[in-house]
């Protein structure tokens, strides 16, 4: 059997393409509410990063016909881990698609866009265009000042493949849900030194679970819970605010207009050291998703967001085992249905 070739070096999550069927609506969202600096629009396209963000973009929100993921992103670390990775999907039966610097995403150079073996739309780039250092414009600071893209969480039915898949990406594994024989419900893996990347939510996929977005401090969580109050668009809050077992962070749960999950998350840790150990929750430890034991809403476990292909059409879902050789058996979000 021929040899897999090297998989191209991932450095971190970078940026998400959502397609919003309101675009007024969500910039009311994502930019006056979240707080996201405006790098470029047009008619169509809103390009957004956070106050710590260096580069071009971390969100692109794009007017669609139906609300869906188009792709999510991954930096690599060099120009010719483009190239690894066309030839990496390629080398796994992955449908890959090259697309030159300029014919693609605005900001972002030559890339290659691919479906994953779990089936989700991924770009790997290495280009994008450097913008202004906004760290200390604290005058243009807004809402819940959303400092950086954090995570994808995404949805997929067979964990154990998620984390085999990504593994050989070169992820490491900050935690993971378990049950009582070692069954994985979820895991968390990195390549940049916090506790993730990519997680994995037990279900139907593929699907966006949600975004998650890194704020400096538990306070911006809170406000962002009260500024939704304040203007009586509560009803935009799914979850939280609240302490995670899982990583630690303080978190809060948002659904944009479209219904795509954002998650608000601060203060997870540091999971740089070559002999990171992986932290293992049992599935029947209630502090595991929040660390106060307070019960997670059923819609959390059951709503995610479809992805299009390459083509921009959606994708199916299935809630069947991707890997028919596996002897896993299908858990479920923490054994739910
Ligand atoms: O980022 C996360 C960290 C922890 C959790 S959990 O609810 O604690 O499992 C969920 C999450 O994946 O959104
Ligand atoms: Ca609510
Ligand atoms: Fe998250």
């Amino acid at each position: 059997m021929a040899e897999t070739p090297p998989p191209p070096d991932v450095v971190r999550s970078a940026y998400a393409q959502l397609a919003v069927t309101d675009l007024d609506a969500a910039r009311w969202f994502w930019v006056e509410m979240l707080g996201f600096h405006v790098q470029c629009q047009t008619k169509d396209s809103l390009y957004l990063r956070g106050t710590d963000e260096l580069t071009h973009h971390s969100l692109v929100l794009r007017r669609g016909d139906i609300a869906a993921l188009d792709h999510i992103a991954y930096r690599v670390r060099t120009p010719q881990d483009v190239d690894r990775a066309e030839t990496y999907f390629r080398a796994l039966g992955c449908q890959a698609r090259r697309i030159p610097g300029g014919r693609g995403t605005r900001g972002i150079g030559d890339a290659v866009r691919v479906v994953d073996p779990l089936g989700f739309p991924v770009e790997f780039f290495y280009e994008i265009e450097h913008a202004e250092r906004l760290i200390q414009r604290y005058d243009l600071r807004r809402g819940a000042e959303i400092a950086r893209l954090d995570h994808f969480n995404i949805c997929t039915p067979d964990i154990p493949a998620a984390y085999t898949y990504y593994k050989g990406l070169g992820f490491g594994c900050s935690e993971t849900i378990e049950g009582d024989e070692h069954e994985l419900y979820a895991a968390w893996m990195y390549r940049k030194q916090t506790v993730h990347d990519v997680a994995f939510t037990g279900g139907a996929g593929p699907r966006l679970h949600h975004l998650g977005l890194a704020t400096h401090e538990s306070h911006q969580v809170l406000r962002t819970a009260d500024l939704f109050g304040a203007v009586h668009a509560e009803h935009h809050i799914e979850r939280g605010p609240g302490r995670h077992g899982v990583s630690n962070a303080f978190y809060v749960y948002l659904r944009d207009p479209d219904g795509h999950r954002v998650e608000i998350y601060t203060s997870d840790y540091y999971t740089g050291d070559p002999d990171h150990e992986t932290y293992r929750w049992n599935i029947h430890d209630d502090r595991r998703r929040d660390f106060w034991g307070n019960a997670v809403i059923e819609s959390w476990y059951k709503d995610a967001s479809p992805v299009l292909d390459l083509d921009g059409v959606p994708r199916p879902v299935t809630d069947t085992i991707l890997d028919e050789s596996a002897d896993a058996t299908r858990v479920g979000a923490d054994g739910l249905g």
